[in-house]
């Protein structure tokens, strides 16, 4: 391998490590690590080691609370516990950054530069489906995987979107509890998991990322509330884009300071001597030392490949700011609950961009004891007469009737769900979609937003069709319809390939006094695949192209 790193490369690095280069250089000769990270919102950690044979001989990752090793054989992807999103397969060192953020339920959290959207799925782990993530990358063919990856983990609380970060430092000023950069990079540390990386690395010079980090700094930290905190990281080994970048921002932005790290088993501290004079000088003694405080991943000395990482802070009392925030948050609680009690529902037919609009209905909620005491069926969204079927398919209107997505969604809602919104969700349509999204979120106006929060379905043709999202945040006992097979049942790859199957309807559990027609949450021991549609013994498969195995 050593032989196609960049000349320049190792001659910077054999500057810069001395003694530690021969070992340095000799761990290109050694194979990777493999990591997967146990999704939390599905499944505890601890049951990992029961769930698959790799899981008995699997090794933790000693700085992440739900990451394992395991060996290129045991091939992960491959089993349907990957597609119903029970693991997310990371590079070791990756899953450091977020384990350093201290992200708790509740908090507002914007995951910058997101896609492919490992670290987000880390994230949305964290919030326990409490608070929100603002999930943003500004490469827009990106962002597509990153909404996947979201959805595949069956995270409710999130958005997506496809900015620049000026653009969204005017929507999000001050508004942050928890910012992760994950910045793009010359991607050094990616040498050894990928060879193209070294090939392009004069392409991704370290001048031109390191402009690009300086300008993200800058509106990431315009978004980041007083006393919150801010998590810096790159994969690369430079130090003009490590340590030399955070000395530059430190000097510029004095309310910041470094929360120092302490480094578990084979991760070492920073290098503030390897930053350049003039950029020391700038940023004073103080804050060139603090950045000892950050901590560095060595393909060298740990299983991992190369990762750098920083935890800042903004202080709280320096800024004035602070309590506009704190104004700014009680005007917002005020807000949601007169929101909460008036009927609003939010319309577009401009592509790109979220309105909300008078009239219609806050919330889509089935209160499961409406449907245990047999109350009454919904009005259907169209025509108050024409209700024909409870399998939540045909809602009565006759064609050309534009159907009302929220109504749409609640009917759907009452006849195949045993589903609450949670207290800080809204429902809102976006054309013909609807989402359950946060509560206090700005004005998304003028914003490209990819996902406006939970994809619940569309309602198309007088039909409301559930989505893969919306399969992928439930739990099995959340629909009325129901069928779970064990992994080895050939059926669950058969279903993933996206076949027809027939089953008996004794297969189906129901719940509710439903009929078995209608959609059924397809499982695999007890976790969510996808969507099937039962009728007479058929059970079509639902399930999107982009979700299928070819
Ligand atoms: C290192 S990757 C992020 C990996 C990601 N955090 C994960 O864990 O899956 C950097 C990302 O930054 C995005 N990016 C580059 N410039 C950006 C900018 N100005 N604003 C937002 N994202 C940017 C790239 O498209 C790329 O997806």
């Amino acid at each position: 391998m050593n032989e196609t790193l960049p000349a320049a490369f190792l001659d910077k690095m054999k500057g810069l490590l001395l003694e530690e280069y021969e070992q340095f250089v000799n761990s290109y000769n050694f194979p990777r690590a493999y990591g997967l990270r146990i999704n939390p919102l599905k499944l505890d950690a601890g049951k990992w080691h029961e769930l698959l044979p790799m899981g008995k001989h699997s090794q933790p990752i000693p700085w992440s609370s739900d990451g394992f090793y395991y060996s290129e054989e045991d091939r992960p992807g491959t089993h349907p516990y990957y597609n119903a999103g029970l693991y997310y397969i990371q590079e070791p060192s990756a899953m450091l950054p977020v384990e350093l953020l201290d992200v708790r339920p509740g908090h507002r959290v914007l995951d910058l530069c997101a896609a492919p959207g490992g670290k987000s799925v880390q994230i949305g782990g964290r919030l326990l489906g409490r608070g929100v993530l603002v999930s943003n990358d500004n490469a827009y063919e990106r962002t597509k995987p990153l909404a996947k990856n979201i959805a595949m983990a069956g995270i409710r609380n999130a958005i997506v979107l496809n900015e620049e970060p000026e653009r969204l430092a005017a929507v999000f000023p001050l508004w942050f509890d928890r910012i992760l950069v994950d910045a793009p990079c010359s991607g050094e540390g990616m040498f050894r998991k990928d060879e193209s990386m070294a090939a392009s690395w004069e392409r991704h010079s370290v001048e031109r990322c390191s402009a690009m980090q300086r300008d993200i700094l800058i509106h990431a930290a315009a978004m980041l509330a007083p006393g919150g905190q801010m998590l810096y990281s790159t994969c690369t080994f430079s130090p003009e884009e490590n340590e030399e970048q955070i000395a530059s921002f430190l000097a510029a932005n004095r309310d910041f300071s470094v929360v120092p790290l302490h480094p578990v088993s084979g991760l070492q501290p920073g290098r503030p001597d390897w930053i350049g004079e003039a950029a020391a000088k700038l940023a004073g003694k103080d804050v060139t030392d603090s950045l000892k405080g950050a901590v560095r991943v060595w393909p060298h000395h740990t299983a991992g490949e190369g990762h750098f990482a920083v935890l800042l802070t903004r202080h709280a009392e320096a800024s004035k700011c602070g309590e506009n925030l704190q104004n700014e948050r009680s005007r917002e609680n005020l807000d949601d609950v007169s929101r909460a009690r008036e009927p609003k529902q939010a319309f577009t037919d401009k592509p790109g961009s979220l309105r909300s609009a008078a009239g219609g209905r806050a919330k889509a909620t089935m209160q499961n004891s409406t449907r245990k005491q047999g109350a009454g069926y919904p009005e259907s969204p169209m025509s108050r007469n024409s209700r024909k079927s409870r399998d939540g398919q045909s809602h009565g209107a006759t064609s050309g009737e534009r159907v009302d997505p929220i109504a749409a969604w609640e009917y759907f809602c009452r006849e195949n769900l045993l589903l609450d919104a949670a207290e800080d969700e809204v429902a809102e349509a976006f054309q013909d979609k609807v989402f359950f999204r946060y509560r206090g979120l700005p004005s998304l106006e003028g914003l490209k937003v990819i996902r406006g929060g939970w994809l619940l379905g569309e309602a198309k043709k007088q039909r409301f069709i559930p989505s893969q999202p919306l399969s992928m945040g439930l739990k099995a006992e959340q629909a009325a319809r129901s069928v779970c097979w064990s992994c080895q049942d050939d059926r669950v790859s058969r279903f993933l390939r996206g076949e027809t199957l027939f089953i008996e309807p004794e297969e189906l559990l129901l719940q509710g006094g439903v009929s078995a027609k209608g959609y059924v949450l397809v499982c695999v021991d007890g976790f969510p695949l996808g969507w099937g549609k039962y009728v007479d013994g058929m059970l079509k498969n639902e399930l999107a192209a982009g979700w299928r195995r070819i």
